[in-house]
């Protein structure tokens, strides 16, 4: 077993074998964009929040052969040419990325990111980027439907217990802070990316003393100030309330406050209902009422709409392994071949309209309304067409060809930023803090009718009219060379 492999061979071996098939075909200096996208929203949800290029950053900056790799595939059946291994040796990722900012509003069908450069390097980083961004984005989109239905309470993710090994449950805390958690139980999480963390106890703590009573008083005497007593290991109402209770009673004496109770069991609604109603009376109207038991965001919806009294809400396994769907989807696809100093759009055709791929380097503008600042719709171009802001803009959609719209007065955001020129990072990457305020400000640009948890609005994702016109013409052309082929 290796001890520090390295992320070159992060990857699906087809990658290797094309890169190799292009080596030995001469062919592997070639020039090509690919499109990184999604096609289907998550979850339902009218949206999805992008999230995994830091990861992809650090990926591309760092990517490289190590000996042992090398060694690795030198005993492959395939017998690679030691100067194609040789080749590998020297690899550095030199190509162009565009990408979205971390925290972006994404929608189907649209380029999150575009990379040019040489095929065999372009091949080789599929694998990974889909990993990365596939999953990140899929967290922070399931973290951010639980923003929308906790509104202001507070958001703790105390997922990695549950999460699909290490680097999942590090990057989904990232995730989930991104798109508005308040914090994570997991301090390597907490220690890599400056997330405020937090924590109660479990019932393995109350279990070990011989009395609920005398569990509680310790640990207050540890935390006076920062305690969250569990209050579930026997009964709720008629044992854990009132002995958290009698201990914040006496934490009073002794000038403190009980920070919280924990309810990890049993009818949520009634038991913070009936717990809001004995902490009040006892007078601790400060200490509040945490919630965890496999929550997501329609239990977390349904236990609003009971009324339940819970001020914070600790969410594990739905979030960090995006319980309901735990694949996004995500797919990577060629655009354009360079040939003879010329970009060539390329396409892949589908029976479906909607698995056509759009041809051609292209970009993503917002269309932001001048007048409510709120968005129309992306419009995807070519990527160099800037979109003159003072004239009427017609959008439609790009299958239904008849829904149209005129909008003007409007800013139009490229969303596409240069990250890589030439192998060189060219972005700063901006704190966790930041993206997530970024984040925040983004969400603000939409309608509530997009943001909508349940059955929101389709939000407008539309071709430019050079774009569709190209598109059309490559499917056309395709079918005449199929018939031309047939003898038809
Ligand atoms: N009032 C409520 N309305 C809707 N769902 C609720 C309500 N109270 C709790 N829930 C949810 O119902 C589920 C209850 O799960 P379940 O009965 O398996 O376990 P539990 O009561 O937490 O007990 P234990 O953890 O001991 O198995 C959890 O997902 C919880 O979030
Ligand atoms: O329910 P989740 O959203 O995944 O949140 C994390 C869970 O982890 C802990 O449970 P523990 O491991 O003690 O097991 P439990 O399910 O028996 O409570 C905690 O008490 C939560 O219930
Ligand atoms: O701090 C907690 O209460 C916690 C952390 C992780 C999982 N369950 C609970």
């Amino acid at each position: 077993m290796q001890t520090n492999p390295g992320w070159a061979l992060h990857t699906d071996k087809y990658q290797i074998t094309m890169m190799y098939a292009h080596w030995k075909n001469g062919s592997h200096h070639q020039r090509k964009v690919f499109d990184l996208y999604f096609r289907k929203l998550p979850f339902g949800n009218g949206f999805a929040v992008f999230a995994g290029l830091e990861r992809a950053v650090q990926y591309l900056e760092n990517l490289r052969f190590t000996e042992e790799d090398l060694r690795y595939l030198a005993e492959q059946p395939e017998r690679y040419d030691p100067a194609f291994l040789d080749l590998l040796r020297g690899f550095r990722f030199t190509g162009d990325v565009y990408g979205m900012k971390e925290g972006t509003l994404i929608f189907p069908n649209e380029p999150l990111l575009r990379l040019e450069g040489n095929v065999i390097e372009l091949q080789l980083i599929e694998t990974a980027l889909l990993n990365f961004i596939g999953y990140q984005t899929l967290v922070a989109t399931k973290a951010a439907r639980l923003r929308t239905v906790a509104e202001e309470d507070v958001l703790l993710e105390f997922g990695t217990r549950r999460a699909q090994e290490t680097d999942a449950a590090v990057w989904g805390a990232r995730a989930a802070y991104l798109a508005g958690f308040d914090g994570t139980s997991n301090l390597r999480a907490g220690e890599q990316f400056g997330i405020p963390t937090s924590g109660t106890h479990s019932h393995a703590w109350v279990q070990d003393f011989d009395s609920e009573l005398e569990a509680f008083r310790a640990f207050t005497r540890a935390f006076p100030e920062r305690s969250v007593l569990l209050v579930d290991t026997y009964d709720t109402l008629k044992s854990g309330v009132p002995h958290a209770i009698q201990v914040g009673l006496e934490l009073r004496e002794q000038g403190h406050e009980l920070a919280g109770i924990r309810l990890d069991s049993g009818d949520l609604a009634y038991l913070s209902k009936e717990a809001r109603k004995m902490l009040d009376e006892a007078g601790l109207t400060n200490t509040r009422i945490i919630a965890s038991s496999d929550l997501d965001e329609e239990t977390l919806l349904n236990l609003k709409s009971q009324g339940a009294r819970i001020d914070a809400w600790g969410v594990g396994t739905r979030l960090i392994t995006a319980y309901d769907q735990p694949a996004l989807g995500a797919v990577y696809k060629l655009v354009a071949r360079h040939r003879n100093g010329e970009w060539i759009p390329s396409i892949k055709i589908s029976s479906n309209p909607e698995k056509v791929t759009t041809p051609g380097r292209k970009t993503v503008y917002r269309i932001i309304d001048r007048k409510t600042n709120k968005a129309r719709g992306d419009l995807i171009t070519p990527a160099d067409q800037v979109l003159d802001e003072d004239r009427p803009l017609t959008l439609f959609h790009p299958v239904h060809t008849y829904r149209k719209k005129k909008v003007r007065d409007f800013r139009a955001i490229n969303l596409l930023e240069p990250i890589f020129e030439d192998g060189k990072r060219v972005y700063d990457l901006p704190t966790l803090s930041e993206v997530r305020k970024y984040h925040r400000e983004q969400r603000s640009l939409f309608w509530e009718e997009y943001l909508r948890q349940l059955n929101p609005e389709e939000y407008p994702v539309d071709l430019s009219d050079e774009l569709w016109e190209t598109k059309q013409e490559l499917i056309r052309n395709i079918y005449r060379q199929i018939r031309e082929e047939n003898g038809k």
